[in-house]
């Protein structure tokens, strides 16, 4: 069987699709997971957790109040406590991450930004001492963290943080402190509510001198009564658009005393009598952003992915309208509109993941050169992974809300779950920074790269920016998808130099250079997302080119012929200094061609993900496809149905029509 999730009983709809898949969807989720070794492990622990029935949801999670959704969260979350070791290699984040998924799903929890950045932030910015006294603990979650750097008045700017860390000799303490209103740390998930520790970023200052953002390890509450502790102000900033099972707090210290080894000490020291160490790279403090931003893409990927699988097994299932057969109305997978709405997401979602992996590997390495005291590769990591967070982020929420229409107006209702994706996925257009002020950091780098061809120095170019030393060159578009790279290339190249040539230019006519950098800032964040559209390109491309067995790489050779085409389409503006108005109409029709021939094997695609029913919470994309039976049901679940007159009708509407009628 080609397709592992065809069983008996399912909607022959589906079955069908399944049928026609061409490939083995295990062999695609080794693929797609970067071994066929962590592919199996996914499937081992998804079935153990099925086994256990106290991990299942309650009940619907939609009908949920926010309360009742933190309390479900730490219900499981306890219940996983006594299963741990025999779940999952508890050192494997990939295997924890997993876990998180299938049983905690995507609305956050206790332990949101314990795994993801607070042990991640003692890893990398803990000394050896520091983290054989804390990094045990957290990991084995005898404490609970998270990551607190967000004021009420500045995120993006963290030069500008107001909290204070203010070194005393004499004591050999630090006093944090919150001066203003606007100095509450506000944001940072699971902070609320759940966790009693803290990395906190603060101003570090010694006699008067400001040193900037530092890291220190706070606890903020008692670890016997959970209270929190004198000098410390804590609690939650209210419900969000979603991910309201996370408990995203607010945190004030008032005099609070630390001692002088809790500033996290790896790079940047403090010694007893008040002497600063500065670290070997001026923004080593801020490599726990760099951490998440390396792995948004695949995150992103997988957001999108839950919608597309709800999105695609939906229109197999859903059947509206004619083409040729008057008999029977066709499946709504059939209109080349809906494939045009939800294929080339699917081939973004294959390319981001397969990006992920790779700036995952980069930050992996990252921090083995950091500690062994080469810090070269924080510049290039950083600018990559800016633009990719950016990019992923925004095409990531446009193919959810794609979804989600592409489901009529069963999408609309909670029962598709989409509306919750959405709102989780498009966080992150704003946390890790905020997308535009990312770009941007991409684009200083862009314009040093141009600086640098500019002055015959080539050569000192950074990985990936070579092709902005390179000519313009002919374009033959029946070579393949290398010519697409080669569009890609010509665009961006263009586009960076116009916005650098603007920004000098601007400079040279008399504007400082912060302002002739805002004037130039539209075009500058231009250039930044076709330079990293076109690496995701070259990632998506390279990854399919090494794959060996044949029908794997036949069905993903079909996924970046759409990607290609979309994409060129999608820059047409730019790319029309490079391909002529008739070749962007034959990219069109390769495009539709390219929809066509995908068709048989987008619900085999999506399933090859293998996310499991508990993990999509959604009755649209149910994988046996018995759509509309458990849609009364869920329904019928509804609170609103628990009684036939409900009390505001007794109170109101009755007495008001009973008058009515006088
Ligand atoms: C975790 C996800 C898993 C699943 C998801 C599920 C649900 C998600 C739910 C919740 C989200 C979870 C967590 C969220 C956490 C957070 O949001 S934590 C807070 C994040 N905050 C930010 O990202 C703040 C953004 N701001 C900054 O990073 C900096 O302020 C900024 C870089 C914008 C500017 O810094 P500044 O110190 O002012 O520097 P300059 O602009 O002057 O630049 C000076 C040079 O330094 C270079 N540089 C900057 N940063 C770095 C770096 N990290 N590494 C290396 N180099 C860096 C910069 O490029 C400049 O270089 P040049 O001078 O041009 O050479
Ligand atoms: C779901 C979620 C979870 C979060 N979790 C955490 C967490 O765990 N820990 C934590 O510390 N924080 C967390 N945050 C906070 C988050 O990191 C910040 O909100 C984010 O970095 C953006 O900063 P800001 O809110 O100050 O936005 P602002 O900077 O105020 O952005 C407002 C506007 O100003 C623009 N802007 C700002 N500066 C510039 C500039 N220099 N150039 C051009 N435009 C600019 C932006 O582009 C944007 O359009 C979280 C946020 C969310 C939404």
């Amino acid at each position: 069987m080609l397709n592992k999730s065809i069983m008996d009983g399912d909607n022959p709809d589906l079955t069908e699709e399944r049928m026609k898949g061409a490939f083995d969807t295990d062999k695609m989720a080794a693929v797609i997971y970067g071994s066929e070794k962590f592919a199996i492990r996914r499937r081992e622990i998804t079935e153990s957790i099925s086994r256990i029935p106290q991990l299942a949801d309650s009940k619907p999670f939609s009908f949920m109040t926010r309360e009742e959704k933190i309390s479900e969260s730490c219900r499981k979350l306890s219940v996983l406590s006594e299963h741990w070791n025999q779940l999952i290699d508890t050192n494997n984040e990939e295997e924890a991450l997993h876990l998180y998924r299938e049983v905690l799903g995507l609305e956050g929890h206790a332990f949101s930004l314990h795994e993801t950045m607070f042990i991640p932030s003692l890893v990398a910015q803990a000394n050896d001492e520091q983290q054989e006294k804390w990094l045990g603990r957290a990991k084995r979650r005898e404490i609970i963290g998270c990551y607190a750097q967000t004021e009420m008045g500045h995120g993006t700017n963290l030069r500008a943080l107001e909290t204070t860390a203010t070194y005393y000799p004499s004591t050999q303490e630090f006093i944090l402190h919150t001066p203003t209103e606007t100095a509450l740390k506000w944001w940072p998930g699971a902070l609320g509510k759940s966790s009693n520790y803290a990395v906190v970023v603060a101003d570090l200052v010694i006699r008067d001198t400001h040193y900037g953002a530092h890291p220190f390890m706070v606890q903020l509450r008692d670890e016997k009564t959970h209270n929190p502790l004198p000098g410390i102000t804590v609690g939650d900033i209210g419900p969000k658009m979603a991910f309201n099972g996370a408990d995203n707090g607010f945190l004030g210290f008032n005099q609070y005393k630390l001692p002088r080894d809790h500033m996290l000490m790896r790079h940047s020291r403090v010694e007893e009598n008040g002497t600063y160490t500065k670290p070997p790279h001026a923004k080593i403090g801020y490599s726990s952003m760099v951490k998440v931003r390396s792995r948004m893409a695949m995150d992103q990927g997988l957001f999108m992915v839950s919608a597309l699988v709800i999105a695609v097994r939906y229109s197999a299932v859903r059947r509206q309208g004619f083409l040729d057969d008057k008999s029977r109305e066709v499946k709504v997978l059939d209109y080349q509109t809906q494939q045009h709405r939800l294929f080339p997401s699917i081939a973004r979602a294959y390319a981001f993941i397969f990006c992920g992996f790779e700036t995952i590997q980069l930050y992996d390495q990252l921090l083995i050169d950091v500690k062994n005291g080469d810090t070269s590769g924080m510049s290039d990591l950083h600018a990559l992974t800016s633009g990719l967070k950016s990019v992923v982020t925004h095409q990531t929420g446009e193919g959810i809300e794609q979804a989600r229409m592409a489901c009529g107006g069963h999408g609309y209702s909670m029962a598709s779950y989409i509306s919750e994706i959405y709102g989780v996925a498009i966080g992150g257009c704003t946390y890790e920074g905020e997308n535009m002020v990312m770009l941007l950091q991409l684009a200083r780098y862009l314009v040093k790269s141009v600086e640098l061809v500019k002055t015959g120095k080539s050569k000192e170019l950074g990985p990936m920016m070579n092709y902005l030393a390179e000519p313009d060159t002919q374009i033959d578009l029946t070579s393949g998808p290398e010519a697409y790279v080669k569009v890609f290339q010509h665009a961006a190249r263009r586009q960076v130099w116009k916005a650098t040539d603007k920004f000098h230019q601007l400079m040279e006519s008399g504007q400082s250079r912060d302002i002739a950098w805002n004037n130039s800032a539209v075009e500058l964040t231009r250039a930044s997302r076709l330079h990293t559209r076109l690496y995701i390109m070259e990632t998506f491309i390279r990854r399919v080119s090494s794959i060996s067995d044949v029908s794997i790489k036949k069905v993903l050779i079909d996924l970046v012929n759409v990607h290609v085409n979309y994409e060129v389409l999608d820059i047409g503006t730019y790319a029309l200094e490079h391909v002529s108005s008739t070749q962007l109409d034959s990219i069109r029709s390769q495009l539709y061609s390219s929809l066509d021939t995908l068709r048989p094997n987008a619900v085999s695609l999506i399933d090859s993900f293998q996310i499991s029913d508990m993990q999509l919470r959604s009755v649209l994309g149910r994988r046996d496809g018995h759509v509309y039976t458990n849609l009364f049901e869920w329904a019928k679940a509804s609170p609103l149905n628990q009684t036939h007159v409900l009390p505001s009708v007794n109170q109101y509407l009755k007495p008001m029509m009973d008058k009515a009628k006088l």
